[in-house]
């Protein structure tokens, strides 16, 4: 399938240049594509999905995603829809921000055998010289026309106004799409909708500087159906990274999901084939539980891995009783459909007799089981004296869970007050 008939059904598009061309770009395979990210946190998060999920999707199309991670650009601060400046960062942090942002995206694109590339505008900004660039790039900028772009909009008319480090960020984004042009021929930059001003600055440029046509996708800001941005909690952002938000707290915040958002998240933040998603897009009420669980699953499939994915279902299930997954309806997701929840309603997971003969450690066996969502949350649990087996507390972080024969059988784990898990002996 076209790459832009994914994007355009699966809800990722709201604007982009030269359409036509656009399409016939893309409909060869192989074709660059690039968004850049700039190092302004260590940890990605929900916010971020949609331009990753888009790089990811023109993977599978077949063609040459580009992450460029922006320790330039990063040093001097997109004014773009942002109400205030940002606290300029140090080198030192940019450095350290940049490498989490590499390993995160990882989890989205195959940078394997140049599949997909991670570039950084340092390496041709940061050695530029001031007047030469202003020749070149500079004198191709009408700062009537800058001063009108709606991301500056915003802080032109603010107190604290645009300062002038600031107002060249644009320029230098646009040279970005021009170096980027140049060198692998890459054509076409995607971005959230507040980085359509940057983009279309770089298409001019490009086409001043190299006549060339160059395109542009900016994606929707997506809100939820309660009005807020999405990935914005009370508890504020949602991490990728699972020192912040745990895999366990991530599969939450996509299992409590509102109805209404359901089937649109489906499309946009998990990979399932859109004839499986239509397929539940019927379901309502209490039926669309199940269909939450798919999501919440897949989406933390995507970032932590199918294990931690499965480990938190496992504990959501545990705590709040098993979410029915119907049968027939999303036969692609690995998601386990039994609800794990036996006769008298407790939990359990199997463990063959020979390992817990030898002795398991504690931390282990609580995340095993998905009492805890993390080795972290495991320890701390121990530590605050909130982990017991058979009734008895865990004393101590090395503290070995060891049965046999009988005893195996009948042991018990809680966490807290209320949470129980039965150890089955295989
Ligand atoms: N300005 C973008 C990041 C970016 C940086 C450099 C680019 O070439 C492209 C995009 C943002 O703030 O999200």
């Amino acid at each position: 399938m076209h790459a832009l008939d994914v994007l355009r059904s699966r809800g990722f598009i709201e604007s982009t240049t030269h359409e036509e061309e656009l399409a016939s770009y893309l409909s060869s395979p192989g074709r660059y594509c690039y968004i850049g990210f700039d190092p302004t946190g260590s940890s990605l998060h929900v916010g971020h999905l949609v331009t990753v999920m888009a790089l990811s999707h023109m993977q599978r199309c077949g063609h040459r995603p580009i992450a460029l991670v922006g320790g330039g650009t990063g040093m001097i601060g997109d004014p773009s829809g942002k109400t205030e400046m940002r606290q300029l960062m140090t080198p030192e942090i940019v450095a350290e921000n940049k490498a989490g942002l590499k390993g995160q995206l990882s989890s989205f694109l195959d940078f394997s055998d140049g599949k997909a590339l991670l570039v950084d505008n340092a390496d041709w900004l940061s050695g530029l010289h001031y007047i030469p660039f202003l020749r070149d790039v500079g004198s191709h900028f009408s700062v009537n026309r800058m001063i009108k772009a709606e991301s500056y909009r915003a802080r032109l008319e603010s107190e604290e106004g645009l300062s002038f480090i600031e107002f060249n960020y644009m320029l230098l984004q646009a040279y970005d799409f021009y170096v980027l042009a140049e060198k692998y021929g890459c054509l076409l930059q995607m971005g959230g909708r507040d980085q359509w001003g940057n983009i279309v600055a770089g298409v001019e440029l490009v086409r001043r500087k190299a006549q060339k046509t160059v395109f542009g996708i900016t994606f929707p800001l997506i809100m939820t159906s309660s009005g807020i941005k999405m990935g914005k909690t009370h508890a504020g952002a949602v991490w990728l990274d699972p020192e912040r938000t745990s895999p366990y707290d991530y599969y939450q915040f996509w299992v409590n999901t509102d109805d209404a958002d359901v089937v649109r998240f489906l499309k946009l933040f998990t990979f399932l084939p859109m004839e499986e998603i239509e397929e539940a897009s019927a379901l309502s009420g209490r039926d669309l539980n199940g269909v939450k669980a798919v999501l919440a699953y897949e989406a933390t499939a995507i970032v932590h891995g199918s294990e931690a994915a499965a480990q938190a279902h496992r504990a959501a299930s545990a705590m709040f009783g098993g979410r029915e997954v119907p049968e027939a309806l999303f036969s692609s997701s690995q998601i386990s459909r039994s609800t794990e929840v036996d006769g008298d309603g407790m939990p359990s997971t199997q463990i063959p007799i020979g390992e817990l003969a030898v002795g398991i450690s504690a931390v282990d066996l609580f995340c095993r089981v998905g009492l805890c969502a993390s080795r972290g949350a495991a320890r701390r649990l121990i530590e605050q004296g909130g982990a017991y087996v058979n009734g008895q507390r865990v004393e101590g972080l090395d503290a070995v869970v060891v049965a046999s024969g009988s005893d195996a059988s009948g042991l018990v784990l809680r966490s807290g007050k209320k949470h129980y898990h039965r150890i089955e002996a295989v």
